[in-house]
């Protein structure tokens, strides 16, 4: 007779094929059968986590071989992924230095060049306008690290992240939104925006020192805060300390975001959570502010906006379209019931807007700016278009500003010098892209194209690529010599649609372009206008003598931001 204590098939087989033994005549064991069964599950489960794990190791692995063998049929340096260039790129020191390293390979190696960072990371840098187009196409997802510190900074959001399969659909209705109802919007705010800003400047400079950077960020911060939240943002008392923190929280988010485990230990770490959670709690309360100046404005005499509810509005009541949506439906109401449904953190994506859109937009201002103290003959053109734009219309709106042939050519021409970031990129997270070139790049690699080699190339833009000439964006000018030589002629050359030239890319292309470039550039040029036709900008008296930027051959030098003052036109 078995007893309780029998042998027992302790192996995921026998577990899973033998029967329970059922003995007629032993007597039942209840204490054992459980204990029996106990350690059958254990062991079971033991069994399918080790068969997964190990399935799991060996799917790594083979991506890893996979990264290693269609990585190295890559031109690219002579080294393994096991002698990577991480060094070399740390001892580069800056991305602008990176983009030099980058110059001297593509010299050497031909359009597409590969560079291990480390075993698991290959870098793939593609400058021929061509494939950049074919792979800004194809290759649709972005770098977790991106995505990673957003995430950090601003929680769960919907927008910047590097699934293209997860972001594309809140991609689409805030372009259309952005596309749509903000161009429109925006025609009335920069005016405002100035006024304001000028104010706070006009303090500044009663103290001293006044910097191009610091009006830039001024400027973009209120032209966007404005335009998402609407007037109230203007007279907001904490928009000084929000500005500060966003840019505070601007400079530190990849560093900590590219830890792979959360520093815990650092003390700075948990200042900078201090500081995202402060501006996460001033977003909310901006957004009580514009709503209960809006509720306010409605109750003094207007009629309520929820009655106008697709009626146009007084330009004066302009609440803005964002928070119209969020409280009374509309893009956002999309976004808040899938708060309900998904972990997204409320105002995560209105942060992210903020943020990118902030950094990006301030740093295109201060590239103009810095452009039109240098070119003050260029001001002065810039200011006879205006006002003759001005006086055929008795207003200048962004549909009459897109009509300014020098003034978008001057904004285009400083994105092409100055791009908001060295590199545009991208990474195709599962599957492989294959270019036209009969380059496969494996799934998984980083791909990049250093946007300044592209859009300062000789053989592309010329001989004077490297040199500031609104001139080449006007087609009637095209070739004819740079922006001093076209000075004083009577031509009205017509602006050349920028896209058409396929090495123009501040924006990105493709899938994961910018959704608010068509806002960034109708918005800072409808800006731009503004303040020209009411102020020339110079620089600060005694100072013009000081280091002007500098360009060297390949490699974009950062603009040093000029000491300038603002003087008012005599009208
Ligand atoms: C001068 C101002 C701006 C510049 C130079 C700029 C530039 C860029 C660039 C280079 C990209 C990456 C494109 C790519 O990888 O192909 C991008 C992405 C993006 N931009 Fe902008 N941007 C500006 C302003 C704005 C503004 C004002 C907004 C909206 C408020 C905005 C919203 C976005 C969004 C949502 C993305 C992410 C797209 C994605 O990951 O799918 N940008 N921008």
């Amino acid at each position: 007779m078995e007893s309780c204590d029998a042998a027992l098939p302790y192996t995921l087989i026998g577990v899973l094929l033998r029967p329970p033994p059922r003995h007629p005549g032993v007597a039942a064991c209840p204490g054992k059968f459980l204990r029996d069964y106990a350690s059958r599950a254990t062991n079971a489960l033991l069994w399918v986590a080790f068969i997964s794990i190990t399935s799991l190791l060996f799917r790594r692995l083979a991506g890893l071989v996979r990264l290693w063998v269609l990585g190295s049929r890559i031109p690219g340096p002579p080294s393994s992924p096991f002698l990577s260039h991480l060094k070399v790129i740390s001892g580069c020191g800056s991305l602008g230095n990176l983009t030099g390293y980058l110059a001297e390979l593509h010299d050497k190696y031909g359009p597409i060049v590969r560079l291990w960072l480390s075993p698991t990371q290959v870098l793939v840098s593609v400058k021929d306008t061509m494939l950049i187009k074919e792979m800004l196409i194809k290759a649709e997802d972005k770098l977790p690290l991106t995505g990673r510190a957003f995430h950090l900074a601003f929680g769960r959001s919907s927008l910047f992240i590097s699934s293209f399969e997860k972001v594309k659909k809140r991609r689409e209705s805030f372009a259309e939104y952005m596309n749509g109802r903000l161009v429109v919007t925006a025609n009335s705010i920069p005016l405002k925006v100035i006024e304001c800003v000028m104010g706070r400047v006009d303090t500044i400079m009663a103290k001293g020192i006044l910097d191009c950077i610091s009006v830039s960020q001024q400027l973009a911060f209120n032209i966007l805060g404005c335009t998402l939240f609407g007037d109230a943002f203007l007279d907001w008392p904490k928009a000084g300390i929000y500005e500060e923190l966003l840019m505070k929280i601007a400079n530190d988010g990849c560093f900590w975001a590219s830890y792979a485990i959360p520093p815990f230990w650092s003390s700075g770490y948990w200042k900078y959570q201090y500081m995202c959670k402060r501006l996460k709690h001033l977003t909310k309360e901006i957004i009580q502010h514009c709503v209960e100046k809006y509720d306010l404005l409605s109750q003094s005499g207007h009629t309520s906006y929820k009655e106008n509810k697709g009626i146009e509005k007084d330009t004066k009541f302009n609440a803005s379209v964002l928070l119209d949506s969020m409280t009374y439906g509309g893009l956002f109401q999309e976004e808040m019931e899938e708060y309900l449904i998904s972990r997204d953190e409320p105002c995560g994506n209105i942060l992210c807007l903020m943020f990118h859109g902030c950094l990006a937009t301030a740093s295109l201002i201060s590239s103009i700016l810095t452009r039109l103290v240098l070119h003050p003959e260029l001001q002065e053109k810039l200011y006879s278009e205006i006002i003759a734009v001005r006086e055929k219309t008795c207003k200048t709106d962004s549909h009459d500003v897109q009509k300014i042939n020098l003034l978008m050519a001057t904004v285009y021409e400083s994105a092409r010098l100055l791009p908001a970031g060295p590199l545009l990129q991208r990474c195709s997270l599962k599957h492989d892209t294959c270019l036209s070139s009969g380059i496969t790049v494996p799934a998984g690699a980083i791909l990049v194209v250093p946007l300044q080699l592209v859009q300062m190339d000789n053989s592309i833009w010329g001989k004077d690529a490297n040199q500031f000439n609104p001139c080449r964006f006007l087609s009637e000018a095209t070739d004819q010599g740079s922006y001093e030589e076209n000075e004083g002629s009577e031509k009205c050359p017509f602006y050349n649609e920028p896209k058409r030239n396929a090495a123009f890319l501040p924006f990105g292309y493709g899938s994961r372009a910018c959704i608010g470039e068509k806002f960034a550039t109708v918005g800072i040029s409808t800006l731009l206008a503004s303040l020209l036709q009411n102020y020339e900008i110079k620089f600060q008296p005694g100072l013009e003598n000081d280091p002007k930027p500098i360009m060297n051959d390949c490699v974009l030098q950062l603009l040093p931001s000029p000491r300038i003052i603002f003087v008012k036109r005599d009208k």
